[in-house]
């Protein structure tokens, strides 16, 4: 598990895919819209056993086909390998 912080040139992919990085630079954050509520509910659970199995777990909320995402590394207080590789995961898996 790396703590190192992503450089700029790093995140800037994050952003050309949709992400919004926060006004302290610590995190980025996506919403996700999908058609419905089992969708949404569906893409979270496959989401939810890469963060388990990556010991790296999203911040998020849901509200009926809206998943509100935070991506962030805690234990190193801001962006690392590990988000980049949530978030591609995620978006890869909404894609489908
Ligand atoms: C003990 C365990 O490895 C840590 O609490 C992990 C779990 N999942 C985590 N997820 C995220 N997003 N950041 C962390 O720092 C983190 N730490």
């Amino acid at each position: 598990m790396t703590k190192t912080i992503l450089t700029q040139d790093q995140i800037q992919p994050l952003l050309d895919a949709g992400w919004t990085l926060t006004d302290d630079g610590e995190a980025v954050t996506k919403t996700y819209e999908f058609k419905d509520f089992v969708a949404a509910f569906g893409w979270m659970t496959q989401v939810a056993i890469h963060a388990q199995t990556m010991d790296h777990h999203p911040e998020w909320s849901n509200v009926y086909k809206t998943v509100e995402v935070a991506l962030t590394s805690h234990d190193a207080g801001g962006l690392t390998a590990r988000d980049a590789k949530l978030a591609g995961i995620m978006d890869t898996l909404a894609d489908r």
